[in-house]
């Protein structure tokens, strides 16, 4: 059973929503036999049809008033925002152009590995970058292509490979020209070389959130590994026949201890760091989409409070402009004129709560396990701190999926679900040695409560069997832990 990536199908959850749909189904004809007796009167309806209208013009005409927004659109998170709004990127700025500059020279730029915790600007300095550079090849007749993927969702380099073709394809507007299944992955990295040779002169990778395009296979090279062999070198090979270069990006500093050697040697980047801000900086950066609100609608104190909360969670600044969106749509939702300091504490409660829970509810299953054994861990361990290595959480999982008589992932797998789950802040990772020839491992720790998941999580009918085994967890857990703190 190992490697499928589906729990198997609940039957009774799906006899369920058979149910669910009839009784639905009633419903309506319950309402048509309501609706055919009342039409008896041709003239209520249009009465009833008048009032109906006129109360929802008066509700609109309540609430659709003032808006504390501007231009709302400043404060979305996939906004590309104007040079001039980008605050303290100056060093990253200078180093992106000056490798991305050879492109305009009609030189192959180097490759480039940009890191850093999330929400620091990575994406907004290479596609600021780029978008200039496209502008300024248009205008020379060169034709340069950006073709950018975000990894975070993708499982296998199959199919990285054919999100590469169907990118390429929108941007120029061709047919993506190869199916998602049933033919090789070569079959699809010819059709991406067909595409940006008739394209292209020049082209850009960046791939997003790299080193969680893990692949399936335990024992076998990461496909990001991969991925970045075969892009790297597709130029030298002759199979791009322009010029390449790949910039990939990523939260994990120790990325690139983990690519394999060849792949390392024809990859061989150049680095930017991108630290976390503080709260000046996201002060800063808020400030230049103050325009996102109407002039008056700001009380003075909200930008250092949204700065302080967004610098307490890491100097992220898309949780900055979140909370910035999120305090003037609580004071719209209540026809209030003004933000103030109250619905940002709010709506920062709310993100709180929301993010975790309503997170977990929408995992798969296998997720949702892989999490549950997790959060097992960090809940039961009779050690100091609760910090989760991942052979520990791994082995929980194991077992749990034995509970279950559920599929079970590789190790890589698992890893690779639970640091996911470190980009909706979840959880935080972090990379560790065992020292001297012990290997690496990464451990997690909860930013939450990891009961408050649990309890979500077994609410899951397929999960909920394994709810009642807290003492059997609680002893499996910390004999997990034992043995690995004694290796
Ligand atoms: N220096 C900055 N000035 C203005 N806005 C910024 C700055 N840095 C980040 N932002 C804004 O914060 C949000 C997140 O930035 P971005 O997506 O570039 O982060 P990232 O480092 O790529 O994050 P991740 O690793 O999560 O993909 C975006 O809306 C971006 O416009």
């Amino acid at each position: 059973m190992a490697g499928s990536d589906q729990g198997g199908t609940d039957q009774s959850t799906l006899r369920e929503e058979e149910t669910r749909s009839q009784a639905a189904e009633t419903e309506t004809d319950a309402a048509e036999v309501d609706a055919a007796g009342n039409s008896a009167s041709a003239r209520d309806e249009v009465d009833s049809a008048e009032n109906a209208q006129r109360s929802i013009r008066d509700m609109l005409d309540e609430e659709g008033g003032a808006s504390v927004f501007d231009n709302r659109d400043l404060v979305e998170p996939d906004t590309i925002i104007d040079e001039e709004r980008i605050v303290g990127r100056d060093d990253q700025l200078e180093s992106v152009v000056s490798f991305l500059k050879p492109t305009l020279q009609g030189n192959r730029p180097p490759n480039m590995l940009l890191y850093g915790p999330a929400g620091t600007g990575k994406s907004l300095i290479v596609g600021a970058v780029t978008e200039q550079i496209i502008e300024l090849c248009k205008s020379k007749g060169e034709r340069f292509g950006v073709v950018s993927i975000n990894c975070q969702p993708i499982n296998t380099l199959d199919q990285a490979v054919y999100e590469l073709v169907q990118t390429v394809a929108k941007n120029v507007g061709a047919e993506v020209g190869v199916p998602e299944t049933g033919v090789s992955t070569k079959r699809k990295y010819r059709r991406l070389y067909e595409l940006i040779n008739e394209n292209y002169d020049s082209v850009i990778f960046i791939l997003d959130e790299i080193d969680l395009l893990v692949g399936r296979r335990a024992n076998d090279e990461p496909a990001y590994s991969k991925l970045l062999y075969q892009l790297s070198r597709a130029s030298n090979t002759n199979e791009i026949e322009g010029r390449v270069s790949v910039a990939a990006l990523t939260n994990d500093p120790k990325f690139m201890e983990n690519i394999d050697g060849r792949a390392e040697s024809s990859f061989n980047p150049r680095d930017v760091y991108f630290p976390d801000y503080d709260a000046n900086q996201l002060r800063q950066i808020l400030k230049n989409r103050r325009d996102a609100f109407r002039p008056d609608a700001l009380e003075d104190d909200v930008i250092p409070l949204v700065a302080a909360f967004a610098a307490q969670s890491h100097g992220d600044a898309r949780k900055a402009i979140d909370l910035f969106r999120g305090a003037g749509d609580l004071a719209d939702e209540r026809g209030e004129e003004e933000v103030r300091e109250e619905h940002v504490r709010e709506s920062q409660e709310e993100i709180d709560k929301d993010r975790s829970l309503k997170l977990v509810e929408g995992l798969t299953t296998q997720k949702k396990i892989s999490l549950y054994a997790t959060a097992a861990v960090a809940r039961h361990s009779r050690r100091s701190g609760s910090s989760v290595p991942s052979p520990v959480g791994f082995k929980v999982y194991q077992w749990v999926t034995d509970e279950l008589d559920a599929d079970q992932m590789t190790r890589e797998t698992y890893v690779k679900y639970v640091k996911e789950l470190s980009t909706y802040g979840l959880i935080s990772t972090s990379r560790k040695s065992r020292g001297r020839g012990g290997g690496m491992y990464m451990e997690f720790t909860f930013t939450g409560d990891p009961t408050a998941i649990m309890d979500r999580i077994v609410e899951d009918t397929r999960l909920e069997t394994i709810g009642g085994q807290d003492e059997l967890l609680q002893s499996v857990v910390n004999a997990q832990l034992n043995e690995f703190h004694e290796k």
